[in-house]
């Protein structure tokens, strides 16, 4: 997205106080389509929108947009109120979809988004109720911070006194009221953003778009400014769309959570659920969890890559049956490398008994397991083990590559592969 953002600074910053963007500028429904609908000029924003119109009703509808590898088409379901995550690898459209729903990328026809019942392109974009932040604020430079947050009002046709007043209490709510004479140009990057926040609310959106708002600042800046938005959103009841890589940012600012795959939603779930049952491998790996693919051997016994691993302290899926192909979650933080075993993967020793059918029962709780690589994962470093699954290491005693451990598990899931 670099690229568009950089040529559509004006729009973005305009899209967070309601200017045209790129898709209402590209024409859309005759006038008759929009006669009920507030209208650019017509004195909707000097009145607010009525409640019950477009901007108190949720999004719904397909998103697409034609990119380079792929094209998005993407089907969202935003209720007022509600508060999604939207996660994914490295290009798979994230930035893309709340760009078009920012008015700052065309959607192409075959989109069928609506606002509130309304055909989106029937709504003018100063009429949506939606606020942008991107990654890096996009202020404008040249004015000062009270006037950046004055720029929606004022565009909205407030007079420049109210619009100032407006600008003024604003950013008294998100507490950078100092910086009101200030060169936006001048203002560090938690600033920045909080200032990027009090120019979206200025505008009185309903829905808030942010596309990693949190990413480029410092650890205390983040938590800060992640913190002040956890709060606007919430006394404002403000729908929220959430473009991130950071699990605190979903579970701090989010219900449910989407991921997209090359422009697809490949997964929904509730937030909470994230790190209990996530189907798609990108979900589990930015909950941070293992997702072990295996063999349920015995009703106590998963096999995978060669390792025998007992489910002592595993949830088992009740409709899992001996045979049956599944999917083992565990966060590191519950696989404990309990020492560095000895002998081969597989043949570690545990008290196996055979029942009558045959079946091999374990009573042991650690099994052998190799050490792949060390990882870093944040501040601690993990050890990737032969089976998949990821361990803690103590930073002091860091096993080898190569090295033959016992592992236990504390706590884990066995699901049935999707
Ligand atoms: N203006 C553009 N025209 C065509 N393709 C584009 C444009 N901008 C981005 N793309 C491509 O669209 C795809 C999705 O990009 P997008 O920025 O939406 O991904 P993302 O999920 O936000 O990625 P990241 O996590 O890296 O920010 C990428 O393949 C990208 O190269």
């Amino acid at each position: 997205m670099a690229g568009e953002r950089a040529v559509s600074s004006v729009a973005a910053g305009a899209a967070g106080s309601g200017a045209a963007g790129a898709d209402s500028a590209s024409g859309g429904a005759g006038p008759d389509e929009r006669a009920d609908l507030p209208r650019a000029g017509d004195g909707a924003g000097e009145r607010g929108i009525a409640s019950g119109g477009p901007r108190d009703s949720g999004i719904s509808g397909r998103v697409v947009v034609p990119r380079d590898r792929f094209t998005l088409d993407a089907s969202l379901e935003l209720r007022p109120g509600e508060r999604v995550a939207i996660i994914g690898a490295n290009g798979s459209g994230k930035s893309t979809l709340l760009a078009g729903l920012a008015g700052l990328t065309e959607l192409a026809r075959a989109s069928t988004v609506t606002l509130g019942g309304h055909p989106w392109r029937s709504i003018p974009v100063e009429a949506r109720g939606i606020g942008f932040i991107a990654q890096d604020g996009l202020l404008f430079p040249h004015l000062s911070v009270l006037d950046n947050v004055a720029f929606g009002p004022r565009s909205a046709g407030r007079s420049r006194r109210e619009s100032r007043e407006i600008a003024a209490r604003m950013l008294e709510e998100v507490r950078v009221d100092h910086l009101a004479g200030a060169a936006a140009s001048s203002v560090s990057g938690g600033e920045r953003q909080r200032i990027a926040l009090a120019r979206a609310l200025a505008t009185e959106p309903s829905t808030l778009l942010l596309d990693e708002p949190f990413a480029a600042l410092d650890v205390d800046a983040s938590v800060e400014v992640r913190e002040i938005t956890a709060e606007q959103v919430r006394a404002r009841g403000l729908s929220l769309l959430l473009v991130t890589h950071d699990l605190v940012d979903a579970v701090r600012l989010t219900d449910c959570v989407i991921v997209l795959e090359s422009g697809k939603v490949v997964e929904r779930l509730e937030t909470r659920d994230l790190q209990r049952a996530p189907a798609s491998a990108f979900a589990a790996s930015f909950a941070g969890l293992a997702r072990v693919p295996g063999t349920l051997a015995t009703d106590a016994l998963v096999t995978a890559s060669g390792a025998r691993i007992p489910l002592r302290g595993v949830e088992v899926d009740r409709s899992l049956r001996v045979g049956a192909s599944a999917l083992l979650l565990a966060a590191p933080d519950h696989v404990e490398l309990v020492d560095s075993g000895r002998g081969a993967v597989g043949g570690d020793g545990e008290a196996a008994r055979t029942d009558a059918g045959g079946n091999v029962a374990m009573s042991a709780s650690s099994f052998a397991d190799a050490v792949e690589s060390l990882v870093g994962d944040g501040s601690a470093v993990r050890a990737r083990l032969r089976s998949g699954l990821l361990a803690r290491v103590d930073s002091e005693r860091l096993p080898q590559a190569g090295a033959i451990v016992r592992v236990r598990i504390h706590h884990a899931r066995l699901r049935p592969a999707p």
